[in-house]
C-alpha cells in the first residue's frame, strides 16, 4: 500500500501557533525575495539611457560643398539603417575647386557650416566626433590641371577643419570608384538590403563634373579590373560593377556639347542652341569654355573670344547634339556604355540621385509610387524645352537664372545618358527610382557610405545577435520567478499543511 503522504505529516504540534507564524513569515520573506529578484532583473536589463554618437562629412563637390551631420545610437552601431541625418549645411559660394585663384578662401568658405556643426553636436562630444572631407570631380579635374594648386586648396580646407573642436580625420580627393561604391553602400544600407535575402539596388549619381553607375551585375566575370569591386558585408560577398565618367557630370557635359557644337559649326561666334529655350540668350567667354582638361585645346584656332548662344528649344535636335559627346565607335569588351568603357547588362532596380533627382524633381517627374514611363518623361522634357524663355522665367521667378535656363539641357542630357549611354530601354526605365532622400530623411549620396566605411560601422561578418529580445528576456525572468514562488508555496502547503486545512475547515 502506498503510504499516505499526509499521514506522515505531524498532525499535532506542540506549538502549532508559533510554527504557523514562522512559516508565514518564511513564506512572506520568500515572496519578497522573489519580487526583489524580478525587480532587479527588470531594472538591471532595461536599456541604458540613449548614448548617441555623431559623425560629420563634408561633400566638396564641383559646384558646391555640403556638410552633413549624422547621428546613431552607440549600442546599435553595427545594425543597418540606424543612422539619421541631423543636419545638412550648404556652404555659400563656389565648390572648393572654384577657389584656384585664391586658395585661402576655400578654407574660409567652410567656417560658417563648421560653426553650425558645433551647435548641432553637443559640446561634450565635439572632441570624439570625427570629421571627414571628401572632394569629388571638381578637385579631380583641378589636380589634373595643376597639382600644386589643388594641394593648396586641400591644405586651406584642412586648416579650417583642424581648427574646429572636432576630431579631424582627413581631407582628400576621393576616386571615382570610391564615389560610386560609397553611393551604392549608402542606398543599400538605408534600404536594409545587406541584411535581406533580396538583391541590392544599383546606384546612379549625377554630379556637375562626373557621373557614376554602380550595380551588382548578373554576368560574371566583370571584364575590366578597374570597374570591379569586391565587398564582404554582414557575412555576404558582393561583386560590384562601377564606373565614374569624369567630364560627364551635367555642367561639364554642357561644355563638351558646346565645344562639339563649335567644332561642327562654321566657327562663327553666334550659335543656335536647341538645348536652350526659344528667346534665351547667353554670352560666354571662349576662354571659360576651354579651361579644363575635359576639352582638348581647340581655343587657339578660334578667331573670336566670345560665344553668343541663342536658344531655339528643339528637344530632338538637342538630343542629337548631345549624342555626339558619347563615342560609341569602339568597344574592346563584350558590351560597352560609351567611350570604350565596359558595361555589363543592366541588372535589378536602380536608385538615381543627386542631379538626376534635382532635375527630374523640378520637371515633376519623380513620384513616390511607380516610376513615370519613359515616353511621358520624354514628352514632358520636349514640351518644357519648347517653352519661350520669358514664360519660363515668369513662372519660376525664385530660381536662379543660371539653373533655370539649364533644366532643358539637363533633362535632355539625363535621357541621353540613361537611354543611349547606358541602354535603359522603355522597360528597364521602370526599374529606375529617382531619389532625393532614402529612409530616415537621409540624403542619397556617397557621404554616408564613406563615413560608415571609415568608422567601421559595416562589419564584414554578421554581428552575433542575442538569442532573446529584451522584452522576451524580462518576460521569461518574471515567469520563472513566479513558477518558483508557486512551487515553493505548494510544497510548503503540502508539507506544513495548516491545521485548519487538515481538518477540512477551509
Ligand atoms: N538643388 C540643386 C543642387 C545641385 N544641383 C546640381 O547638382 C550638381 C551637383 O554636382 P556636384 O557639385 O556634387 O559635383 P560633382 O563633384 O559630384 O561632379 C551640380 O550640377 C549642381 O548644379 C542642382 O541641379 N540642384
Ligand atoms: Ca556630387
Amino acid at each position: 500500500m502506498v503510504p499516505n503522504i499526509h499521514s506522515a505529516l505531524p498532525v499535532t504540534g506542540t506549538k502549532p501557533r508559533t510554527s504557523r507564524k514562522a512559516l508565514l513569515i518564511l513564506g512572506f520573506l520568500f515572496a519578497l525575495a522573489a519580487i526583489a529578484l524580478v525587480a532587479m532583473a527588470v531594472s538591471q536589463n532595461k536599456p541604458l539611457p540613449k548614448n548617441i554618437k555623431y559623425g560629420i562629412v563634408l561633400d566638396a563637390g564641383s559646384s558646391h560643398t555640403n556638410l552633413y551631420v549624422y547621428e546613431w545610437p552607440a549600442e546599435k552601431e553595427n545594425d543597418t539603417g540606424v543612422v539619421h541625418q541631423v543636419e545638412v549645411c550648404k556652404v555659400e559660394g563656389l565648390g572648393i575647386s572654384g577657389y584656384s585663384q585664391d586658395t585661402e578662401k576655400a578654407g574660409l568658405s567652410l567656417q560658417r557650416c563648421m560653426k553650425r556643426a558645433q551647435e548641432v553636436v553637443p559640446e561634450h562630444q565635439h572632441r570624439e566626433t570625427p570629421v571627414y572631407l571628401g572632394a569629388t570631380a571638381g578637385m579631380r579635374l583641378l589636380s589634373l590641371q595643376n597639382r600644386s594648386i589643388a594641394d593648396r586648396v586641400l591644405s586651406a580646407v584642412e586648416k579650417t577643419l583642424r581648427s574646429s573642436p572636432f576630431n579631424f580625420q582627413g581631407a582628400r580627393v576621393i576616386s571615382g570608384q570610391e564615389e560610386g561604391a560609397y553611393g551604392w553602400i549608402t542606398i543599400n544600407y538605408l534600404l536594409g538590403n545587406f541584411k535581406q535575402v533580396t538583391g541590392t539596388s544599383g546606384a546612379l549619381d549625377l554630379g556637375g563634373a562626373s557621373t557614376q553607375i554602380t550595380f551588382v551585375p548578373d554576368q560574371e566575370p566583370i571584364e575590366s579590373q578597374e570597374n570591379s569591386l569586391h565587398f564582404r558585408l554582414y557575412g555576404k560577398n558582393y561583386k560590384v560593377y562601377t564606373h565614374s565618367f569624369l567630364c560627364y557630370g551635367k555642367d561639364q557635359a554642357l561644355r563638351l556639347k558646346l565645344a562639339s557644337d563649335l567644332q561642327a559649326s562654321v566657327r562663327a561666334p553666334d550659335l543656335l542652341d536647341p538645348c536652350f529655350h526659344p528667346g534665351y540668350l547667353r554670352i560666354m567667354n571662349i576662354s571659360d569654355l576651354y579651361t579644363n582638361p575635359c576639352i582638348a585645346n581647340g581655343e587657339q584656332q578660334l578667331p573670336f573670344t566670345q560665344l553668343h548662344l541663342q536658344g531655339n528649344g528643339d528637344y530632338q535636335r538637342c538630343r542629337m547634339t548631345i549624342q555626339k559627346i558619347f563615342n560609341t565607335s569602339h568597344c574592346p569588351y563584350s558590351s560597352c556604355s560609351f567611350n570604350g568603357i565596359f558595361l555589363p547588362p543592366l541588372q535589378g532596380e536602380f536608385g538615381a540621385f543627386s542631379a538626376f533627382y534635382f532635375v527630374m524633381n523640378f520637371l515633376n517627374l519623380t513620384t513616390e509610387k511607380s516610376p513615370v514611363p519613359l515616353d511621358k518623361v520624354t514628352s514632358t522634357v520636349e514640351r518644357f524645352c519648347s517653352r519661350p524663355w520669358h514664360k519660363v522665367k515668369a513662372e519660376f521667378p525664385k530660381i536662379k537664372e543660371k539653373y533655370l535656363s539649364e533644366y532643358c539641357f539637363s533633362g535632355t542630357y539625363i535621357l541621353s545618358l540613361l537611354e543611349n549611354g547606358y541602354g535603359f530601354t522603355m522597360e528597364k526605365w521602370q526599374s529606375i527610382q529617382f531619389l532625393g532622400k532614402v529612409t530616415l530623411h537621409v540624403d542619397a549620396g556617397w557621404t554616408l557610405g564613406y563615413m560608415l566605411n571609415l568608422t567601421n560601422m559595416i562589419p564584414a561578418e554578421k554581428p552575433p545577435t542575442r538569442p532573446l529580445s529584451h522584452a522576451s528576456y524580462v518576460g521569461l525572468m518574471v515567469f520563472c520567478s513566479l513558477v518558483l514562488v508557486a512551487v515553493l508555496l505548494l510544497s510548503w502547503l503540502t508539507f506544513h499543511k495548516p491545521k485548519c486545512l487538515q481538518k477540512g475547515l477551509i
